[in-house]
């Protein structure tokens, strides 16, 4: 189901946030690692009003991993800490506690100082829909806590979820809109499966990916389909709707009459760059 972020849905996410941030020490945001600055929230520095943060850098399962270091680079240049993360595997899920820690090092220092009990770190954490919150929660609590799947988490209430002894987060994550400004900034959401491809043409979307792939990650694909002929004019709609066709073919997307069902070969193109079989693709670069 796709949100409808419309004014009013903003302001009462924004507020829903707001009015978590007097309970938590940190927050911890979720962006896709395929796309970070695509798939964060256009207003997320005026809403943590400078909480402490941690970027995390989920589905880099999915991402292509020279791409993910350029991203961890610079978004400690931004001066945030920063983790590439998988949640659905739950590789690098240790760090996460470690890293709230250094984080919060001075908070907990001053604690010390004043011969205070250090009690534990509270996060919140906080991303646009299908960035994998429910995921991430779910495995920090051991078990199913919070909704998982392609529908906006809804646990009602305010419940703690202990991560080891040191770490306590809110079992609802803050749920936030991406940005909509720019029509590429929607291609990518809606490529990587952030927002419905429903809502723009299902072959668009998949134009806008095979483009992106056919430039970028050429060799990921030649295999994997045996194409021989790479595009040479990429501008060129042509030569990028030939391809398709030619997964089409290959993937048995057929009309009557032997005509490729290119709407068809869209969804298995689609399928198959968001499962990562396509190899591990970043649509945006620092
Ligand atoms: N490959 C991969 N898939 C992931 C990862 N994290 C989450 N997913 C998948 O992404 C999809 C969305 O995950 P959710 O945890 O439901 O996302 P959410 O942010 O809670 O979504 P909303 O409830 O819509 O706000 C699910 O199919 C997850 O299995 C990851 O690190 N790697």
């Amino acid at each position: 189901m796709a949100i409808q972020w419309f004014p009013g849905h903003m302001t009462r996410a924004r507020r829903q946030i707001e009015s978590k941030l007097k309970l938590i020490d940190m927050v911890i945001e979720l962006v896709d690692a395929r796309l970070p600055l695509s798939s964060r929230n256009p207003m997320i520095d005026e809403i943590l009003q400078g909480k402490p943060r941690m970027i995390i850098l989920n589905k880099s399962d999915l991402a292509d991993p020279k791409v993910t270091a350029e991203w961890v680079e610079y978004f400690k240049q931004e001066g945030h800490a920063v983790l590439p993360l998988d949640s659905a595997s739950g590789q690098g899920i240790k760090e996460i506690a470690e890293r709230s820690k250094v984080l919060l090092k001075d908070k907990r220092d001053k604690r010390a100082a004043k011969g205070m009990n250090q009690r534990p770190m509270r996060g919140l954490i906080v991303g646009i829909p299908n960035v994998g919150k429910s995921t991430l929660i779910n495995r920090l609590a051991g078990k199913s806590i919070a909704l998982t799947g392609d529908r906006p988490g809804v646990t009602k209430g305010q419940q703690w979820i202990k991560v080891g002894t040191e770490m306590e987060l809110l079992d609802t994550p803050g749920i936030l809109w991406p940005k909509f400004e720019d029509q590429i900034i929607g291609y990518k959401l809606a490529v990587t499966g952030a927002i419905r491809e429903e809502i723009l043409n299902v072959e668009d979307v998949a134009y806008f990916g095979m483009k992106y792939i056919c430039q970028h990650y050429w060799d990921n694909i030649a295999e994997r389909f045996e194409l021989s002929e790479q595009p040479q004019d990429f501008e060129n709609p042509n030569e990028i709707v030939e391809i398709m066709e030619e997964i089409g073919r290959k993937r048995g997307c057929l009309m009557s009459g032997g005509r490729i069902d290119l709407e068809k070969a869209s969804k298995v193109i689609l399928r198959e760059l968001r499962a990562g079989k396509m190899g591990r693709i970043s649509m945006e670069t620092p």
